[in-house]
């Protein structure tokens, strides 16, 4: 019996758990998902200082002219006191002096050898930057679970971080089945065809933060298919294409249960993808894709990228939608949830014209998909939709319905 998406997403999220971590220096943590909380030792900035070249006064000295008795710059060291009827020239970034209460920039003063005259009006605490302002020691910068990008390496850096615990990256083994199938690199045989899915998956998981290893290509036999399985275990994630669907040459189920697969689900209630299966043998999770090209594509991007989310740790691993308007009217067979690629060009989406679940083009011209519940029969132009982006990642801290009713 074939379960809902939801169902599906639902057993993949109990079932896809993130496993080892390990320390790695911040200049290679790009991307990657955090295993800890950082939290602030140091305020920002750490102490007052001047946010122009200029020169440090107090209020009562507008209108003035007053002497300059010495210029402090950035990173100087020395502890200075603002003395009567003394200015002090300050660079960027310097400490505010003791008593001084207002930053005049360069240009707003006239300057006569070391006489400085000031403009009669001088606003209290104008460009200083107060110690704290940005970051206070002790908050929370970054929380478990957050993949780190590269203004998140900006905040590791300011605290003077050198390593941070990560999730280690999910290994993901990928191989297809098929006698018709060659490698891109191969010569082709009379109606055989290439490997599409695996390259495909293997870009794709790799754009997605995993290490890849690639069996393969397994022919339609119980033994080569197993070979296969055995050689893929020590990875997190298992992902194969075709053989699950019903034909005399289709071994994939067989060859996993033989060697202890427990399934979670095998049909999901979807157009294209229904064969697709998930479950795990030990601590390997395995996603069995269908063969058809647009199939497997599609389903890789609603449950393989889910799967994938999730083993990496993401505490944002539901994928998220972009609600848009259908350019044009639209219309569908109802009865079953199907996935419809299409692009979205900022201010609507309009499907692909065609998409068979054996096609290779429909995805490369596609920059979205949308989901679309089982008794809608079309769209008037401009009706709102709910799309699935596959080119940028939208994703949630929150599960929401991915639907489109
Ligand atoms: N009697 C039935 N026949 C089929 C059913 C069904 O319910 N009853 N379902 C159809 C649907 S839907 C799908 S999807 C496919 C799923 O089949 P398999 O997963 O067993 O896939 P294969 O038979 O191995 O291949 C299907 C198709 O895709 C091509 N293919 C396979 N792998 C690749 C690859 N790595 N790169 C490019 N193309 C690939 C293969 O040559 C076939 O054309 O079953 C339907 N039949
Ligand atoms: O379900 Mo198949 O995956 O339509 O092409």
């Amino acid at each position: 019996m074939a379960i809902s998406v939801e169902e599906a997403l639902n057993l993949i999220y109990t079932l896809a758990l993130p496993t080892q971590t390990e320390i790695v220096p911040i200049e290679n943590a790009i991307h990657r998902v955090l295993c800890e909380t950082i939290t602030a030792t140091y305020s920002l900035p750490s102490f007052d200082n001047s946010a122009m070249d200029g020169y440090a006064v107090r209020s009562e000295d507008a209108g003035k002219t007053l002497l300059q008795s010495c210029t402090i710059f950035a990173g100087d060291g020395a502890e200075i006191r603002m003395v009567e009827d003394q200015c002090i020239r300050i660079m960027t970034g310097a400490k505010i002096p003791q008593g001084c209460e207002a930053i005049v920039p360069i240009e707003e003063v006239s300057v006569n050898k070391d006489q400085v005259t000031f403009p009669a009006v001088i606003k209290p605490s104008q460009h200083i930057r107060l110690k704290g302002e940005d970051i206070q020691a002790g908050m929370v910068l970054l929380e478990r679970g957050v993949m780190l990008h590269a203004h998140h390496i900006s905040l590791l850096a300011s605290q003077g971080i050198t390593h941070v615990k990560l999730y280690r990256r999910p290994r993901v083994a990928l191989f297809s089945s098929g006698n018709e199938l060659k490698m891109h690199y191969e010569t082709l045989g009379a109606n055989q065809l290439y490997n599409t899915n695996t390259p495909t998956f293997t870009a794709r998981t790799e754009e997605l933060g995993c290490d890849v290893i690639f069996t393969g290509t397994a022919e339609d036999t119980l033994e080569s298919i197993q070979e296969h399985i055995r050689r893929s275990l020590n990875a997190d994630l298992i992902i194969t294409s075709g053989g699950v669907s019903v034909g005399d040459a289709d071994f994939t189920k067989e060859a996993f249960t033989s060697l202890g697969f427990e399934n979670a689900f095998e049909s999901v209630d979807i157009k294209p993808g229904k064969p697709t299966t998930f479950g795990r043998i030990g601590d390997t999770v395995i996603l069995n894709l269908p063969g058809n090209p647009l199939a497997a594509a599609l389903c890789f991007e609603l449950f393989g990228q889910s799967t994938i989310l999730a083993l990496s740790g993401r505490s944002d691993k539901y994928l998220s939608t972009i609600t848009t308007r259908i350019g044009e009217a639209f219309k569908m067979k109802k009865g079953r949830r199907s996935l419809i690629p299409g692009w979205f060009n900022g201010e609507n989406f309009t499907p692909s014209p065609k998409f068979g679940p054996g096609m290779v083009l429909p995805l490369s011209r596609a920059n979205a998909f949308m989901m679309v519940d089982e008794k809608v029969e079309g769209f008037e132009a401009g009706a709102s939709v709910k799309i699935i982006p596959t080119r940028w990642c939208m994703s949630s801290e929150t599960q929401n319905s991915l639907i489109t009713l």
